[in-house]
C-alpha cells in the first residue's frame, strides 16, 4: 500500500512547478483521483484541487491541506527520479505532502468515516501565497470545513517523530524587494557616477542592525537578504541595484517595527548616496497559530494511540500561509520527521520516504478519532 504512495511522490517529484503554475501537478492529481471510486466530489480552484469525501452520517466537515508548488532551485540530489523541470525542484517536501494526501484520500475511500472529509491541494505556498485567495474563493467557502489540519516535513527529526506546539508554530513573514537607482558610468571615473553596488552593500549591512539593535531580544525577528543584483559588467559602475529578502517575526508589532526601520535606513541611503529607492513588501503571511486546546489534545491522542515519538517543539521562524486558514477555522499544523542532513530549500534534500506511511497512519487514525468524538471538536 505505502509503496504506491512512495511511487506517486517520486512521480510528483519530477514535475515541480512554481506557484499558480501547477498545471501538470493538478492534472496528475485529477488523473489519480479518477482511478478512485466515483463517490468523491471534486472541484478545482485555479491550479488547486478540492476533494470531498461524503461521510456516512455527517455532522461536520474535517479539512486536511497539502501544498503543491516547487521552488526555483536546481536539484543536486542522487535520485534517479530527479526533477524534469530544469531549475525547479520540490525542495520543501510538497511532493511528500501531496502523496500523503492522496494516500489519505485512498484510505478514506475504502474506510469512510461519519463526517465529511475535505482534502485541499493548495497552490503557491512558497509565494505569492495561495491560502488566502483560496480561503476567500466561492469554491472553498461552499465547502468550508469546521476544523482543519496540515503537516510539514521536518528534516531535523527522525522518521517516526511527530512534533508540534499549541499557539505560534510558524512566524509572520513579509517578502522584501528594494530597488536602488543611481547613475552608471566608467569604472575609472567614479566621481562622475553614483555607484549602487556600494549603496547595496552598505544597506545590506545596515539592515542587519535592525534585529540586533531595534527589536526587543525577547521578541524574535529575522531580516535576510537572499539575493543582490547590481550592474552589468566588471568595468562599468552599477547604476542600479536590487536587494531581495524576507522578514520574519513572532509578533505583528515586531513586523511593524522592522518595516519602519527598513524605511528609515533606506531613506538614509537615498540621502547618503544621492539616489532614489523603492521598497516593495511583496507577499505577507500571517503566523501559524495552532488552536491551543485542540493541539494539546492531538499531542495527547498521538502519545496514547500511535507507535510514534511525539514531541512538543518550539516555534520556527519559517513561514507558512496555512496560517490564513487557521485565522478562520480551528486547527493546527504539525511537523513530520523525515531525517536528512540537508534542510528545507536545500538542493540536496532527500526526505526519508518511510515518513509517508507514518503520516498516513497518524492522520487517518486522528481523523477517525475526531469523527467519532463530538468532544474532540472545539466548542462554538
Ligand atoms: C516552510 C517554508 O519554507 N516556507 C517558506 C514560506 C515563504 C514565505 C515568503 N515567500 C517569504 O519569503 O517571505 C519560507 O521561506 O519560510
Amino acid at each position: 500500500m505505502t509503496d504506491r504512495f512512495i511511487e506517486l511522490r517520486r512521480q510528483l517529484h519530477q514535475i515541480p512547478e512554481p506557484g499558480f503554475c501547477e498545471v501538470k501537478t493538478q492534472q496528475f492529481i485529477l488523473d489519480y483521483l479518477s482511478s478512485l471510486p466515483p463517490r468523491l466530489q471534486i472541484k478545482t480552484w485555479r491550479t488547486g484541487v478540492l476533494v470531498r469525501i461524503p461521510g456516512q452520517n455527517p455532522k461536520r466537515c474535517i479539512g486536511y491541506r497539502a501544498d503543491m508548488d516547487g521552488l526555483p532551485i536546481t536539484e543536486q540530489t542522487s535520485y534517479p527520479f530527479r526533477s524534469k523541470h530544469e531549475g525547479y525542484m520540490h525542495a520543501c517536501g510538497h511532493d511528500m505532502h501531496m502523496a500523503i494526501a492522496l494516500g489519505l484520500i485512498t484510505h478514506f475511500c475504502e474506510h469512510p468515516v461519519d463526517d465529511d472529509l475535505l482534502f485541499i491541494f493548495q497552490p503557491a505556498e512558497e509565494g505569492p501565497g495561495g491560502a488566502f485567495p483560496m480561503l476567500k474563493s466561492k469554491e472553498f467557502s461552499d465547502w468550508k470545513p469546521d476544523l482543519i489540519l496540515a503537516l510539514h516535513i521536518a528534516p531535523e527529526y527522525p522518521v517516526g517523530t511527530i512534533a508540534t506546539r499549541p499557539g505560534i508554530l510558524f512566524a509572520n513573514t513579509s517578502e522584501l524587494f528594494i530597488d536602488l537607482c543611481g547613475t552608471s558610468g566608467h569604472a575609472a571615473r567614479p566621481h562622475l557616477a553614483n555607484d549602487m553596488a556600494v549603496a547595496a552593500a552598505e544597506l545590506t549591512l545596515q539592515l542587519q542592525t535592525i534585529v540586533s539593535r531595534n527589536l526587543n531580544p525577547l521578541d524574535a525577528g529575522v531580516v535576510t537578504i537572499g539575493k543582490i543584483e547590481a550592474g552589468t559588467k566588471q568595468n562599468i559602475i552599477a547604476g542600479h541595484a536590487r536587494l531581495e529578502g524576507t522578514i520574519r517575526t513572532l509578533s505583528t508589532e515586531a513586523m511593524e517595527t522592522v518595516k519602519q526601520r527598513i524605511q528609515a535606513l533606506v531613506r538614509g541611503i537615498e540621502t547618503g548616496f544621492d539616489c532614489k529607492a523603492t521598497i516593495d513588501c511583496g507577499a505577507n503571511y500571517c503566523q501559524v497559530y495552532n488552536h491551543p486546546e485542540l493541539t494539546q489534545s492531538f499531542l495527547q491522542w498521538a502519545q496514547n494511540h500511535t507507535r510514534f515519538h511525539v514531541v512538543e517543539c518550539s516555534e520556527t521562524m519559517a513561514g507558512e500561509d496555512f496560517g490564513y486558514f487557521l485565522q478562520e477555522i480551528p486547527g493546527f499544523m504539525f511537523w513530520l520527521g523525515v531525517e536528512t542532513p540537508y534542510g528545507l530549500h536545500h538542493p540536496q534534500i532527500e526526505p526519508d520516504e518511510r515518513a509517508i506511511a507514518v503520516a498516513i497512519e497518524t492522520v487517518s487514525g486522528y481523523l477517525k478519532h475526531l469523527s467519532q468524538n463530538d468532544k474532540a471538536f472545539p466548542a462554538g
